[in-house]
C-alpha cells in the first residue's frame, strides 16, 4: 500500500484542492466564492455508528467564541473525541489521505449532536482577528485553515448546512463528507464561507468536525 504525502496546514490551498478533486465521487460546488466541496459515503454506517457512540459518552453544552448575547446561537451539544481510541484514529488516518491536510495541523476530532430545535446560526468557523477572543483562540496554533465535516446519521427532517452566500444547503446523509477552504486562495479570511446549522425538526443529528490551524496544535 503507498501511502499518500501529506501536504502541508492547508493555507496553500491549490494542493489541498487537487487532492480532493482526484478522489472518486467528490463534488466540488461551482462557485468562485469559496472552495466546497462534498463526498458522498466517505465513512460506512458502522463506524459512524462507533462514532455516535463515543459523541454520547462524552457530550456537553456547545460553546462559542465572541459572546453576542444571543442564548439560543448554537444550542447543539459537542465533545472531543479521544485521539488513542482507535476509532478515532481510523477516522483521522481515512481523512489525512483523502485531504492531504496534515494532522500535525488538526484540532482534535469533535462531534457535535443536535436533538430537536437545536441548531448552530450562521457563523465562519474562523475567529474574528478583532473578537474579544481571538487572543485565547488563536495566540498558539493561529487561525483555523479548513474545515472537515462528516454527517453521522440522517436525522428525519431538518438538519441541514446552509451555506447562505453561495445560496447552498448540504442535506445530512449517514457517512457524507464536507469539506471547505475558510480563506480564499491569496490566504485572506473569506467570509463567503458563513455558514449555518440549520434546526432539526424531527430525529437528531450528529456530526464529526475537524478544522485545521495555520501552526500545528500542541
Ligand atoms: O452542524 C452543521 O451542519 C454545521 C456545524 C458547524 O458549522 C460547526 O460545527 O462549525
Ligand atoms: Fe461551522
Amino acid at each position: 500500500m503507498t501511502t499518500l504525502p501529506s501536504l502541508g496546514n492547508g493555507l496553500a490551498a491549490e494542493p489541498i484542492v487537487a487532492r480532493l478533486l482526484a478522489q472518486p465521487g467528490l463534488q466540488k460546488v461551482p462557485s468562485p466564492k469559496l472552495d466546497l466541496f462534498i463526498a458522498r459515503d466517505f465513512i460506512g454506517a458502522l463506524l459512524c455508528e462507533a462514532l455516535i457512540e463515543r459523541i454520547d459518552a462524552v457530550r456537553r453544552p456547545s460553546t462559542i467564541a465572541d459572546a453576542n448575547g444571543d442564548a439560543t446561537f448554537r444550542t447543539s451539544e459537542t465533545g472531543d473525541l479521544s485521539a488513542t481510541d482507535p476509532v478515532v484514529q481510523a477516522v483521522e488516518a481515512r481523512l489525512a489521505a483523502f485531504t492531504g491536510l496534515d494532522p500535525a495541523y488538526g484540532e482534535p476530532l469533535q462531534g457535535q449532536r443536535y436533538a430537536v430545535g437545536q441548531e448552530f446560526k450562521g457563523h465562519t468557523d474562523y475567529f474574528d482577528p478583532q473578537g474579544a477572543d481571538f487572543a485565547q483562540y488563536c495566540s498558539v496554533a493561529g487561525n483555523r485553515t479548513w474545515t472537515v465535516m462528516v454527517y453521522l446519521n440522517q436525522p428525519e427532517a431538518g438538519g441541514a448546512t446552509r451555506f447562505k452566500a453561495v445560496d447552498k444547503i448540504i442535506q445530512p446523509e449517514t457517512g457524507k463528507l464536507v469539506a471547505w477552504n475558510n480563506r480564499r486562495p491569496d490566504g485572506s479570511l473569506n467570509p463567503a464561507t458563513l455558514h449555518q446549522g440549520m434546526k432539526v425538526r424531527t430525529g437528531v443529528k450528529y456530526v464529526i468536525t475537524k478544522w485545521y490551524r495555520e501552526r500545528e496544535w500542541a
